[in-house]
């Protein structure tokens, strides 16, 4: 595992940039995507780069259950308006919210076995959840429902009008999904994730803490700025 500590959240999100374009150079043509305010500086910097994407294919870890494509909210709207309406994609591949559990998700594993991700951007909930895989999930776990915790729900509330308009379950790629990706780079921002980078990092490997299995993955970069690393002992 890479750590890399930048004083900023923009320094921090033009090295992730950098790391996307070399992998671009030497041939990837699938990105895994995330969602939340982490991944909107790399978005913008994406957006303002003279990198050509429409030879890329997109796979997004995570959609809310209930939330229509056109709803602000969802995580298709948010894709849309930080990256692909200003750099189209030969391919996005998004959860539907919508749509039909069991024949949703089965097929979302197909797609990723078929675009294997070359690299899967990450960020990381305060309880130290990816994509939306909760502590507690199964390290064996591929796309399917899940259920949200009320911290997570409390954290994302600042997008909806309302807490009580939060969908409390979304379709998420499971553990398993994820940690098929060539490589994984994995952000945090700020001294509220500084917790869950330790213990993601330093502690032991359980799924009460999901990110801890990426010590597991062989090709983990992980960016952060130095709020979120300030309680690391290894810098
Ligand atoms: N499902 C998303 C995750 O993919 C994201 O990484 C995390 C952190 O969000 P943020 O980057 O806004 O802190 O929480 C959300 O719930």
């Amino acid at each position: 595992m890479e750590i890399i500590i930048k004083a900023t959240p923009e320094e921090a999100s033009r090295y992730a940039f950098e790391k996307i374009r070399e992998e671009m150079e030497r041939g990837a043509k699938v990105l895994g995507l995330a969602t939340g305010s982490t991944p909107e500086r790399l978005y913008r910097i994406m957006r303002e780069s003279d990198l050509d994407f429409s030879g890329m294919t997109s796979i997004n870890l995570d959609e809310y259950m209930g939330l229509s494509e056109d709803n602000p909210q969802s995580y298709h709207y948010f894709m849309h308006k930080h990256l692909f309406d200003a750099k189209p994609f030969k391919k996005n591949y998004l959860l539907d919210g919508l749509a039909d559990e069991t024949e949703e998700c089965a097929q979302f594993e197909e797609i990723i076995a078929a675009n294997p991700i070359d690299v899967q951007i990450l960020g990381i909930g305060t309880n130290g959840h990816i994509g939306f895989n909760e502590p507690g999930t199964s390290f064996d776990s591929r796309t399917q429902k899940v259920a949200l915790w009320q911290s997570t729900i409390d954290s994302n509330k600042r997008y909806f009008a309302d807490e009580k308009d939060v969908p409390r379950f979304a379709y998420s790629m499971g553990i398993q999904s994820i940690l098929s990706s060539r490589k994984i780079i994995l952000m945090a921002f700020g001294k509220e994730k500084a917790a869950a980078v330790k213990a993601a990092l330093e502690g032991p490997i359980t799924e009460d803490l999901p990110a801890s299995i990426l010590q597991t993955h062989k090709h983990v970069t992980v960016i952060l700025d130095e709020a979120a690393a300030q309680m690391l002992s290894k810098k």
